[in-house]
């Protein structure tokens, strides 16, 4: 094809992620420093007009993955009469490793009354069945679930952004933004050669999450196999999101040893109570002279460990978010809570199941906003988002 100058202004673009592969992009890709997230909610009732727009998306996402405008005339070359096909707040910054990622929600096969909107309710996984309520939630529905998820993940806030903008502006009378949410400072490690970040609570987090590397593991509880539902999600994987705002300066009053206790963990190392070393195994048996447990009952490793939930495992993605104050004198913030896995009912649910009966931790969180949805595997060959559930 013709030699593609990307908005750098030169030919070698060097920290771009592959757009293509049997895998999306931005699940296992070292997580990056910053989060854009939309969910939309799709306004039209014509199949014909959504699948435009999918493939209209997927042609913008494979060129901003690439560090190029989102069209191809780009943000300044058109016809001065008309709207530029892409809105120029990114020219000159390269792709920082944006990767762009889609998944569609229960409510795009069925509506409220059961019908089936766009002829795919019976390509519907029942790994995508609603998730249950859990004990504690206190979930504002504006800012939770939607018909498509897109996420950006980018080493530089501005390019995420544009991203999404130019999707949503793409999308325009097909879907409509429904929530949004930017993020910083990835709060997990996906690969075992990034340093384990920290949260808002001052933690490290990620520590013994799943791995890129691991590739018998992922296979295991990350990437849907054939034969595990519909053909059209074999090598995709389910998303939950759950925006958690933190009490942030509640937390900040208790004591170090009451925070190492409600984590299971050490602050500074990371190691687990009991333990020395960050990447040392949790001994959930271990007890100390007074004949308690060492990491407690009530303690969030212990409570989400895959021996205490029949194996479950995922691979969290998280990112921490500051939306501002509250009007009350406190922080609006917390962590934006991604994990992907091949099924969230033996994945996130019993986990989250266990958290919200007993963790220590809840007191200092609030879950305010919930999402799912079922990330089809990577664009390959002239392919576009969800060619395989249109087809
Ligand atoms: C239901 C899934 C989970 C939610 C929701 C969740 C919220 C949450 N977690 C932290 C901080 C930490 N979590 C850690 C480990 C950890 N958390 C989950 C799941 C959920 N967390 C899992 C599966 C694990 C790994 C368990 C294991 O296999 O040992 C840790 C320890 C470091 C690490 O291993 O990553 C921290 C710290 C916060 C602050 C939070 C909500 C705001
Ligand atoms: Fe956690």
């Amino acid at each position: 094809g013709a030699a593609l100058i990307s908005r750098g202004g030169s030919e070698a673009v060097t920290d771009a992620v592959a757009f293509t592969g049997p895998h999306q992009a931005g699940i296992v890709t070292p997580a990056q420093d910053r989060l854009h997230f939309v969910a939309f909610d799709v306004v039209t009732k014509d199949r014909e007009r959504l699948v435009r727009t999918l493939r209209e998306w997927t042609a913008a996402a494979a060129r901003m993955t690439a560090g190029l405008d989102a069209g191809e005339i780009g943000a300044v070359d058109g016809m001065p009469e008309a709207p530029p096909d892409d809105t120029g707040e990114a020219i000159g910054l390269p792709a920082s490793a944006l990767t762009l990622t889609v998944g569609f929600g229960p409510t795009l096969f069925r509506d409220a009354t059961g019908k089936d909107r766009f002829g795919i309710a019976g390509k519907l996984p029942a790994a995508l069945e609603p998730l249950p309520r859990f004990t504690g939630d206190t979930l504002d529905e504006a800012i939770s679930g939607g018909d498509i998820a897109i996420q950006a993940c980018a080493n530089d806030p501005q390019v995420a952004v544009h991203a999404i903008r130019n999707l949503a502006r793409i999308g325009m009378g097909t879907v409509s933004v429904r929530w949004s949410q930017l993020g910083f400072g990835r709060t997990s490690s996906t690969a075992t050669g990034q340093a384990t970040p920290r949260n808002l609570f001052g933690f490290k987090d990620g520590t013994r999450n799943l791995k890129a590397e691991q590739e018998d593991l992922l296979r295991e509880h990350l990437w849907v196999p054939d034969g595990d539902g519909p053909d059209w999600m074999t090598g995709g994987s389910y998303l939950v999101t759950r925006k958690i705002r933190m009490l942030i300066e509640t937390w900040d009053r208790s004591s170090l040893a009451e925070q190492e206790a409600i984590v299971g963990r050490h602050k500074g190392t990371g190691a687990p109570l009991g333990a020395a070393g960050e990447f040392d195994e949790p001994d959930l048996t271990a007890v100390g002279a007074d004949g308690t447990d060492l990491i407690p009952a009530t303690a969030h490793v212990r409570l989400a460990h895959p021996d205490t939930n029949n194996g479950a495992r995922m691979l969290r993605r998280g990112y921490n978010f500051v939306d501002g104050s509250d009007g009350l004198g406190r922080l609006d913030a917390g962590l934006f809570f991604i994990a992907f896995q091949r099924d969230p009912r033996t994945g996130f649910v019993p986990v989250q199941r266990s958290l919200a009966a007993s963790d220590e931790m809840n007191e200092y969180v609030r879950h305010v906003s919930s999402g799912l949805f079922a990330c089809p595997p990577g664009v390959t060959g002239g392919g576009w988002w969800g060619d395989r559930l249109f087809a």
